[in-house]
């Protein structure tokens, strides 16, 4: 049986500079978004797109003499495998320079290679399998080519749009060749007009919640047949779920490995070479099938600073409150714990409403405090997050439920009112933050505890090789 686990050095392609060559940042190779005269042009980059492209386009090549010139753009790295119109939509939403997970992973998705994806949160995974999905469908067919399995609506939702965006063609073009359709099918969604969807004309992608995706699968209005690729977003969080066995039948039953591609992506897999094992073994993916560890030593971004608080059990509201008052966050997310069922049968109040509520009443930073958790129904949800999309500033309490893969990019801060229950928790509560890819700017990661609380954090601490700072308020 072969199994791989690629580092990043081993998947740099052949013009990639080796890390043994100068790089031309200390943190980061790709620094600024602007073209700098280290650029180059090549034939293959003729198109009429943005303007920062054309701008790429015409600045002059200056390499090494006799060095092959280096990929610099993402144009370059999917050129040859990505319509035109969709590298044209990428560069107008300002995706120029690829992050180092799409450097180094993208051309072994274009080889066809079935992938384990394994980065940072906020390193651009999604950019990533996406590009991947409209380098294999092809919009002429009328059959669902895509399917990307995300875990929650609202993570759903987001992708969606990503993918939509990516999709949009000029109207001029629409009229020679249709573009891609992108379906949400997603928990909380209106399945019957699904359901006239998929019967009239199937789209070319679906993005679905796996509970969705198999009632429609049970009832037979979804077709997988023509599925060319499938994406498990979150895949260490969707294999520990309660919808385990429906995301088995998925792999194995509805669909074969012998006629798609398949990715899992994270920005933590635990026990990552037993779990390439067990996709092997357990025909998930290809034998073949390839781990690409984008920064292994680092399993944090660098730009987060961490610190934390040790206080009185009944001092949490007052601590979380001098906190606010003194960093003056202009965009913060707090993560509560979720209540426990005995409280809930004890009809309590959840610790989150009553945060919220003493936070109105004592803070006056915010005009309006988001909440967001799994008892709101899905339109509550919806208007919570599109508040703090839309506002500049926004003070977001949540549960673990905007941990996994919310991009919420300006936010800066992180409370954690209540400390994660795992080190990979802590993770993706932290990666909610630092979400700009080229940015050096340091975000925060607060833990309020308790002093028998200490241990834990340091067991975080140890695992996930971070240094805590402790605060005194
Ligand atoms: N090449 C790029 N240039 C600039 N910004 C980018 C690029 N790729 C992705 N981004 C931006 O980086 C942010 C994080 O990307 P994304 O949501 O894909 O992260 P992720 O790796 O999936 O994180 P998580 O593991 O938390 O889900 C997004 O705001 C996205 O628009």
């Amino acid at each position: 049986m072969a199994t791989a686990t690629l580092s990043a050095t081993q998947l740099l392609p052949l013009s990639l500079p080796k890390p043994s060559q100068k790089p031309r940042h200390a943190n980061f190779p790709f620094q600024s978004l602007n073209p700098s005269p280290r650029l180059f042009s090549s034939n293959g980059f003729v198109s009429n797109c943005s303007p920062i492209q054309a701008l790429l386009n015409s600045t002059p090549i200056t390499t090494e003499a006799g060095s092959e010139p280096e990929p610099f753009t993402l144009r370059q790295i999917c050129q040859s495998h990505v319509p035109d119109h969709v590298l044209c939509r990428m560069e107008e939403l300002g995706f120029v320079v690829p992050t180092p997970v799409q450097r180094q992973a993208l051309p072994t998705l274009f080889s066809g290679r079935d992938c384990i994806l394994h980065a940072q949160t906020g390193s651009g995974k999604t950019l990533t399998y996406l590009l991947l999905v409209f380098s294999i469908v092809n919009a002429r067919r009328s059959a669902v080519q895509a399917l990307i399995v995300v875990p929650t609506r609202e993570l759903g939702m987001q992708v969606t749009k990503v993918a939509r965006m990516l999709a949009t063609k000029p109207k001029e073009d629409e009229l020679e060749q249709k573009s891609c359709t992108v379906m949400a099918l997603l928990d909380g969604g209106m399945l019957m007009r699904h359901k006239s969807w998929l019967k009239a004309e199937p789209p070319t992608i679906v993005v679905a919640t796996i509970g969705s995706l198999c009632q429609m699968l049970e009832k037979h209005m979804i077709k997988l047949e023509a599925m060319r690729v499938l994406v498990i977003d979150e895949v260490d969080f969707m294999f520990s779920s309660k919808q385990v066995s429906s995301l088995r039948k998925l792999l194995t039953s509805y669909s074969s490995i012998n006629t798609r591609q398949t990715v899992f992506a994270s920005a933590s897999i635990p026990q990552h070479k037993i779990f390439l094992d067990k996709c092997i073994q357990q025909k998930w993916t290809k034998n073949d099938a390839i781990h690409v560890h984008v920064n292994p030593v680092e399993p944090m971004p660098s730009c987060l600073h961490h610190r934390f608080v040790i206080c009185l059990k009944n001092r949490r509201h007052e601590t979380l409150l001098s906190l606010l008052q003194s960093d003056a966050p202009q965009s913060a997310i707090v993560f509560v714990g979720e209540q426990s069922e005995k409280s809930k049968k004890a009809g309590n109040a959840p610790s989150a409403t009553l945060l919220i509520n003493f936070l109105k009443a004592s803070y006056e930073g915010y005009s309006d405090i988001l909440l967001l958790e799994e008892d709101m129904n899905f339109n509550s949800r919806a208007a919570s997050l599109s508040e703090v999309r839309q506002g500049g500033s926004y003070l977001l309490v949540s549960t673990d439920l905007a941990a996994r893969g919310l991009d919420l990019p300006e936010t800066t801060h992180i409370y954690n009112y209540d400390l994660p229950r795992t080190a990979i928790d802590y993770l993706h509560r932290a990666g909610r933050t630092g979400r700009k890819p080229f940015s050096d700017k340091k975000c925060s990661v607060t833990s309020i505890i308790i002093s028998k609380e200490r241990f834990v954090l340091e067991k975080y601490e140890n695992e996930l090789m971070f240094n805590c700072e402790e605060l005194i308020v």
